[in-house]
This record gives structure tokens, sequence and C-alpha cells, in this order.
């Protein structure tokens, strides 16, 4: 798709240098591979507290390393999205997955806002199609989108007439906003009248779940007698740009995937493979798009930053995936529950940009279909990516439609617009949205969003960076994506116990990094980095142990520390 005449690149990395942050980094380490020599050749002191002081400080150590490793050469990615549009003749098609899960936890207003932003991208709309997962088979969630999209009908131009940044409307129409303010009488009416459009919609979608059947008739039918745990698939085309208008509004569709009791559902990767299936049938796009359903897009033109990494002649070989940071709103004064995770995305982040890339984050990601199809970067380069068709059925099932689109993948052809039909794709794409579909396939093992930990983020950007794919950061300004944060302690506990615990998970498998990088493209310095990240969440236990170990010493009238009188210190002085 690239313009081979452009020479001009779409992105550049540059790597930056810190040298005072080199120096101090050094420093730390110095002073506790200091104390961990001290504490062996002082032999007369071995005692218990001694030798739990001696492991937790052992782990600190092995965890500076991590983070000095991982922080040594931060790189900034600098993105040229005008060039883009010189260099392709044709921009290439994005799927958009949204998941949502739970109808009071993440209320349909949020998911409708999310979608609204990203209806109303930067991009040519027919290019564009956005695919929503609702895990809770929720009528009330297909109803709120339903009427978002007649919403988006009036949203969509306006944002575009005015350029308007923050596209989704609950944070436009927030109450410092004061755009309205301006002179211009036109767009102040508009603004007007958006406004109490989107109140009105705030209100319709603000109703009693039981008051849906009458309001929706004929095609609430398919939610009766269904429940979150127990339901047939539901796939509904709510949005459908037949006539391809490059300014009309992306299809929309809402997909609820079969589910049943005790047939394992695999949480969000399993409804990521189902997005990518149905997806695979009805559009096909090469690239795909993934947020939550609370992350809504903050820059309208981060389709075209992103595709200026994946487009490029040089990441079109390498990069697997971009991934933008998460930033959120509204967060409270001083970010108590470190919500931002600031050290995460600002030293972190940075530093993996300069090693094989960022970690797959969940959400505000950019995935190359391929890849996700179970690609290695040496298949590319080989042009060693034919497979026979019984292989094919084996690793993707066995609907024919989805074998074709597969092929298509593969083989780096796209669909033009009139194998676009998306109505008549449902039928087949409810056959792939099935729980039995991917028995004895490969989907969750060798392609798609892996299965086996609930941080199932982590795990499939570890397989890609094992296949040799490199990742890219994306930081454009203002910043790409921002979304809610839990706001109390016990939700964000429990956020943080369930990362840690999916986290452990991959070190305890057979994905353990350690494999990684003995035996597969794992690069040594991103393997340190996984360690990091894996390993996170035993690092309150060592703290505690060794912030106790000074009470216990107390206690038992003990020490752990060199003493100031102790004999190394006098005969020192008196030298
Ligand atoms: O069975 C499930 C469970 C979750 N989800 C969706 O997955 C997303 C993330 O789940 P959530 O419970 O909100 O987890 P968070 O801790 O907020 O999410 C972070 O951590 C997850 C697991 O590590 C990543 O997948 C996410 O992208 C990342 O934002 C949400 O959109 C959910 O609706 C489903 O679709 N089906
Ligand atoms: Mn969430």
């Amino acid at each position: 798709m690239a313009n081979p005449k452009s020479v001009l690149p779409l992105y550049e990395k540059n790597w930056y240098k810190h040298t005072y942050k080199r120096v101090l980094d050094s420093i730390i380490l110095i002073l506790l591979l200091l104390l961990l020599g001290y504490r062996l050749v002082s032999v007369n002191n071995y005692s218990l507290p001694w030798f739990v002081a001696f492991m937790c400080e052992c782990w600190f150590t092995l965890g500076w390393i991590f983070t000095m490793s991982t922080q040594w050469n931060p790189a900034l990615v600098k993105t040229y999205p005008q060039r883009l549009l010189q260099s392709v003749e044709e921009l290439p098609a994005v799927d958009i997955f949204v998941t949502t899960a739970d109808e009071e936890l993440e209320p349909p207003i949020i998911t409708v806002n999310t979608v609204l932003s990203l209806l109303s991208l930067d991009y040519p709309s027919h290019k564009l199609s956005c695919y929503v997962s609702d895990d809770a088979c929720s009528p009330l969630i297909f109803y709120a989108l339903q009427q978002a999209s007649n919403f988006a009908k009036h949203w969509v131009p306006f944002c575009k007439k005015y350029n308007v940044q923050i596209r989704a409307p609950f944070r436009y129409f927030n109450d410092d906003n004061d755009e309205c303010t301006t002179n211009n009488e036109e767009f102040r009416q508009e603004w007007l009248q958006m406004k109490d459009m989107y109140e009105n919609l705030s209100r319709e979608i603000d109703v009693d779940p039981k008051s849906i059947p009458s309001l929706l008739e004929r095609e609430f039918a398919i939610f009766s007698n269904t429940n979150r745990t127990n339901h047939p698939a539901i796939i509904k085309v709510i949005l459908e740009n037949k006539e391809m208008v490059e300014n009309g509004l992306p299809h929309l569709i809402y997909i609820s995937r079969e589910k049943r009791p005790k047939q394992p559902h695999h949480f969000k990767a399993g409804a990521m493979n189902v997005l990518t299936r149905v997806s695979g049938l009805i559009t096909n796009a090469p690239f795909m798009l993934n947020v939550d359903c609370d992350m809504f897009v903050n820059n309208p033109k981060i389709v075209q930053h992103a595709m200026c990494i994946l487009l490029d002649s040089r990441g079109e070989k390498e990069v697997a995936f971009v991934q933008c940071p998460q930033q959120f709103y509204a967060t409270l004064k001083d970010d108590p529950f470190g919500n931002q995770m600031t050290i995460l995305y600002k030293y972190l982040m940075a530093g993996l940009a300069g090693l094989q890339g960022p970690f797959y984050g969940g959400t505000n990601c950019f995935h190359r279909r391929k890849v996700m199809y179970g690609l290695s970067s040496d298949d590319v380069e080989n042009g060693s990516n034919k497979l026979s068709e019984e292989e094919l059925k084996q690793k993707f099932g066995a609907s024919n439609e989805l074998i074709k689109s597969v092929v298509h993948t593969l083989e780096r052809r796209t669909y033009s617009p009139s194998d676009i039909n998306v109505k008549k794709t449902v039928e087949e794409a409810n056959h792939v949205a099935c729980y039995g579909y991917e028995y004895g396939a490969s989907w969750g093992k060798q392609v798609g969003w892996m299965y086996g930990s609930i941080a199932e983020d982590i795990l499939t950007g570890l397989t890609m960076h094992e296949k040799g794919w490199r990742s890219e950061l994306c930081t454009p300004d203002p910043v790409a994506f921002t979304g809610c944060v839990p706001s109390d302690n016990i939700t964000n506990m429990s956020q943080h116990k369930r990362w840690v615990t999916g986290l452990l998970g991959i070190f305890f498998s057979k994905h353990c990094p350690i494999f990684g990088t003995i035996f597969t493209k794992l690069s040594f310095r991103e393997f340190l980095a996984y360690m990091w990240i894996i390993n996170w969440g035993i690092n309150p236990f060592v703290q505690v142990c060794y912030s106790c170990l000074i009470a216990y010493c107390i206690i038992i009238n003990s020490y752990f520390l060199p003493k100031v009188s102790s004999k190394k210190y006098t005969n020192t002085y008196q030298c």
C-alpha cells in the first residue's frame, strides 16, 4: 500500500541520552551490590534476620537490574501523518473492537460515549467498522447503541465540521467547557442543539431495563429468555455504510457471543477472538484497534498516527502492534492510588520503546491481523506462510468462509469494498460466534488472543515478541485515549489483585519468559523487562517482610543492619 517513491520515513525513533539518570541508577546498583557483598563477608552475623534480610536485598537488587536495564535506552517515536497522506495511495481499513461485560459496572452511557468518539475519528468512514462485544448480553446496551447511532448521524458531522477535539459528548459538554461562548453564531446554535440532543440521548438510555421490550418490539425478541451466562450468539447490524461513502458513518455491529453454563468462555480473550472471527467474515480489515468500553478517543487523528508506524516500510516488516498509553481523566487529587501509572508510562514504557517494544496493554492498541493469525516475522520475510486447507481448518476452525478470509489476510490481499456485504455475512458470523466453534482449533493457543491468564494482554504481546516481532509506542499530542479509573480503594485493590495473579500465572506457566529468551526470539533485555512486570506482585511481600524485620529485631534485641559500634566501624575509625 505504501508508495515506493516516497523517500521520507513515516515515523522516526530517537533514542535520547539521560546521563544524569544513568549515573544515579548505577550508584544505586553499586550500593545494593555493596550491601550484598557486606552480608556475605560478615559471616559472624549469620542469623535468621540476617538471612531474611539477605534474601530481600537479593530481590531488591534483581528488581533494580530489571528496572535499570529497561530504562537505560529510552526512545521517543515521532509520527508524520501529513507524509502518510502523500505517500499512501489508499488508506487501509481498520476494524475497531469495543468490549463491554457488565451493564452495572460499565454503564451503557460510558460505552455509548466511547463508541461515538470512535465513529467520529478523523479517518475515511468507509474504512472504519466498529464492533461492540457485549458479554452481558444486555438488551439495554443494544438499545443504547441503537439510540446512539441516531445521535451519531448529527454528532459525527458536527465534530468534523468544527474540528472538535474531544469527541465523547459527555466530556465535551462537561460543566467547565466554555466552547459555546464563541462569537460564531452558527456554531453556537449548533452547539446548543447538539447539547440538547445529547441530553435527550442520556435520558433515553437511563431507563429501567424492564421497560426495554416494549421499546424494541420485534428486534428485542431475540433477547427474551436469555441471561448473561446462557444464550445463543446475537449479532445485529446497527449501522451499515452501504454506499461506502467516505463522509458517511462507519459500520456499527453489536455482538454477544454464545454462552452456555459450565462452558469456558475465556473472559476478555474469548470475546476478542469472537470479534476477530466475526470481523474477519464481515470486513476483514488488515488492522484492528481494540479499546475497552471506558476508554474514549482524545486525539481524533490517532488512526493516522498509528498507520504511520504500521505502513512505514520498516514497520511493515517488523512491527506487530502499536500501543498507545492509558491515561485517565478526573482522577483524585495527587493520584493517591497511582492510577495514572506514571512510572510505568513515563519511564518504563519509554525505555521499552528503545528495546523490542512496549508490552501490549489490552486496550488502546492497533494490531496487525496477520500477526494475530499466528504469522512470525520470519514467515513474512521468507514468504513461507502457505498452509494446506487441512492445516487451515485445524488452526482456524471449520468455517469455509472464514478460511477464505484468513487466506486473503495471510497472502496480504485485502477485501475490496465490493466484497463486503454486512447483512449477508451475518448468518455465517453467528456460526463463528458460537462457543463450540473453537473446539479442536488453535484459537487462544496459536492464533488470536491467548488463553490461560486473566492478564491476556501481556501474554498475547509476549507471544508476538517471542515470534520476533517488535512493537512501538505511539504518543501523539494530545494523548490518544483517556479513560475512567476506579476511584475507590476496594475496586482498585481488586483490579491490582487480578492483574498480579494473571501476571504471576504467566511466570509459573509454560509461557514463562525465561524459556522465551532461551528458545525463541525474545531479546534478552526485553525478557528482563517482562520479568519486571510479571513479578510485580511479589514486590509488596518482600517490602512488607523487610519492614517487619526492624520491628522483629527490636523485639528480640537483635539487628540486621550494620551497627556503628560494630568492630568494623571501630577499626576504620582507629586507622
Ligand atoms: O469476560 C469478560 C471480562 C472483561 N471484558 C472486557 O474487558 C475489558 C477489560 O476488563 P476490566 O475488567 O475492565 O479490566 P481492567 O483491569 O480495567 O483492564 C485492564 O486489564 C485487563 C486485563 O489485564 C486488560 O485486558 C484491559 O485491556 C486493561 O485495560 C472491559 O472492556 C470488559 O468489558 C469482557 O469483554 N469479557
Ligand atoms: Mn476496565
